[in-house]
């Protein structure tokens, strides 16, 4: 196991906000996550909630913007916000890459394509060995994990929910809802994935819950009613939907009259995601 290097620590609500990289070898280059621990996680061992961002972030949007501390203190949940991507890969051609493809757009998967193939494995990072570093080094109750995340996040929390039967609850904002159906997502799969798009499927949140037969599951969806992304046919949450409730997997969907795709839209509902994954963990 690598070492953690802390890269920034600040106080906030009793507890700390932290910064730490480390040497990844799924994605083979050094990535930095941040932790927010609680004030009594010295003496106590609590469990965690992880976030994952969306295009174009890293490890500090959520930290930054959403105010996630004050409920997280509140409920005495550690929370961990991994970077999107891997970063500074040498030799890698990037020409190919843009703010939705490549470098803070790796979607989440386990690329198998020559280009990507050794670096991009953003799911065995968040699925396998972002936890073992996570329960190696803090103060955690191993297994008493729940995970979250925003649009391409939201894809990647709902595809880590259904795949692995490793959390004990699953929410989205405004996630990626069936991205072999979207532009971003067509695009992205190709480039990591490939031209078989039967392939795709195995990283689709709206394929995934069709054929669920994991741990008692149900899916939290919070959508924006003026998101400019749902509008564009990028979430495509109705597909989901519908395809949970055929499954009958249970699930909730919050429309929210007004809200975007922002940052300002997850500021407002946070606090009602970490108490929904606080009931589940605690
Ligand atoms: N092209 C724009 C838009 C990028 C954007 O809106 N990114 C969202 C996630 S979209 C789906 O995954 C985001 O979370 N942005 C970061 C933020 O702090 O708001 C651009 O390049 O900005």
């Amino acid at each position: 196991m690598s070492e953690l290097k802390e890269i920034s620590s600040n106080k906030i609500f009793n507890g700390y906000q932290k910064v730490f990289s480390h040497q990844s070898k799924e994605l083979s280059c050094e990535m930095n996550f941040a932790i927010f621990l609680p004030a009594d996680s010295a003496e106590k061992k609590l469990p965690v909630l992880y976030y994952l961002s969306g295009l174009t972030c890293n490890e500090l949007n959520c930290v930054q913007k959403s105010g996630f501390q004050r409920y997280a203190a509140e409920k005495g949940l550690i929370v961990v916000c991994p970077d999107t991507s891997p970063r500074n890969i040498e030799g890698l051609d990037t020409k190919d890459f843009s703010w939705d493809f490549g470098y803070g757009a790796a979607f989440y998967v386990d690329s198998t394509t020559d280009a990507y193939k050794k670096n991009f494995r953003m799911y065995s990072y968040i699925t396998s060995e972002l936890i073992d570093v996570i329960n190696s080094n803090f103060n955690v109750i191993p297994n008493k994990q729940s995970i979250f995340g925003h649009s391409m996040g939201g894809h990647g929390a709902l595809i880590a929910a259904l795949k692995t039967g490793l959390y004990k609850s699953v929410s989205a904002f405004a996630p990626i809802s069936n991205p072999i159906n979207c532009p971003w997502g067509e695009k992205c799969f190709t480039g990591y994935l490939g031209d078989n798009r039967e392939s795709w499927k195995e990283y689709d949140a709206t394929e995934l819950v069709a054929k669920y037969n994991g741990p008692p599951l149900e899916l939290f969806i919070d959508q924006g009613s003026e998101d400019q992304f749902l509008k564009e046919n990028q979430l495509l949450p109705n597909n989901l939907i519908e395809a949970a409730k055929k499954a009958q997997v249970p699930f909730i969907y919050k429309l929210r009259d007004g809200y975007d795709h922002s940052y300002f839209f997850i500021a407002t509902f946070i606090g009602e995601h970490i108490d929904y994954h606080a009931k589940h963990l605690l």
